[in-house]
């Protein structure tokens, strides 16, 4: 079992079409205030299997909020106030590549952010740090996410790039081209800077992707539009209830804190001297840098 004051508990951040957890005991709806505004909606808190969750729906129930226009940083506040320290991010994306139709899953371990209109970190004037970023998932919960993949028999692929646009219009040709000569996997809005921020609140933090549609690179599929995408991401939200359900149970087996350094992201991230410290800022970080400021 983990240690004392670091066991699990799973943050699910459900993306487009995945706006509540089934199966949930003592299931309650959360509102949270952080200091960074609000999240996109209240936060459900539950047990799963045994394991304690929280879920959030990331444009809110209803899909009310535009990716440009989410508060990552209230989101990832607010998960980490609840106590979450693994976060299973579930995303619809598009597909760069032939071999990954709709339906695919993907668990993806790199980022490219192509986004520049949102608050990228917590930190700033009075308190500067930067964390690491060369592996910006977990591989360790990348791993239970494959293991349960495998158990569920869910056509899926372990490692993969995802591209992450600003939006909120999909791509253009010459775009999709450009991205897929990169290398890049799958197509996205949503990832960055959520990513980076769990990073910077030293949560461990998985995404899995499932491919909604083919962007408009394909010559058999011209266009995106939301109707193939919600259609896809309807047959696919029991699977990705299935997986929550597979993986909760999974996430108890960590010993101590997460070994790939994901829950001391801070340890030599700081560069602010002491005694240039904004204590302000360091009062409205508490929640984020209490465990290295105590
Ligand atoms: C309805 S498709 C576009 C929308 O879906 C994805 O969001 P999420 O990652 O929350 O599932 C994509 O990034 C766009 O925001
Ligand atoms: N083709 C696409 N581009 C960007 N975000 C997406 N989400 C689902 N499909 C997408």
């Amino acid at each position: 079992m983990a240690e004392s004051g670091t066991a699990p508990v799973l943050g699910v951040i459900g993306g487009s079409g995945v706006y509540d957890i089934d199966g949930l005991e003592n299931k309650r709806w959360v509102k949270v205030e952080t200091p960074f505004g609000d999240p996109s909606d209240e936060l459900l808190t539950g047990e799963l299997n045994g394991q304690k969750l929280v879920f959030l729906p990331r444009h809110g129930r209803g899909h009310r909020i535009p990716p440009s226009e989410l508060n990552f940083r209230a989101n990832i506040y607010a998960l980490k106030a609840l106590g979450v320290t693994e976060i299973l991010s579930v995303s619809a994306v598009g597909s760069l590549k032939e071999h990954l139709p709709p339906g695919t899953f993907v668990v993806i371990d790199q980022f490219i952010d192509r986004t520049f209109a949102r608050a990228k970190t917590f930190f700033g004037t009075g308190l500067v740090a930067h964390v690491a970023l060369g592996h910006p998932v977990c591989g360790r919960l990348g791993d239970l996410i494959e293991e349960a993949l495998v158990e569920l028999r869910i056509p899926h692929q372990r490692r993969g790039t995802y591209m992450v646009m600003e939006g909120p219009q999909f791509s253009t040709k010459a775009e999709s081209e450009l991205y897929r000569s990169w290398g890049c996997d799958v197509i996205g809005m949503t990832n960055m800077p959520e990513a980076k921020l769990a990073r910077e609140a030293e949560m461990c933090y998985a995404t899995v992707a499932m491919v909604t549609d083919f962007d408009c690179w394909h010559p058999d599929h011209d266009h995106v539009t939301v109707d193939a995408v919600i259609k896809v991401v309807i047959a696919n939200a029991d699977k990705a209830r299935s997986l929550v359900k597979q993986l909760a149970p999974k996430l108890a087996v960590r010993e101590g804190l997460c070994e790939q350094g994901c829950h001391t992201a801070l340890d030599n991230a700081l560069m602010t001297a002491p005694d240039k410290r904004d204590p302000e800022l360091v009062k409205k970080l508490g929640v984020i840098v209490g465990r290295v400021l105590g």
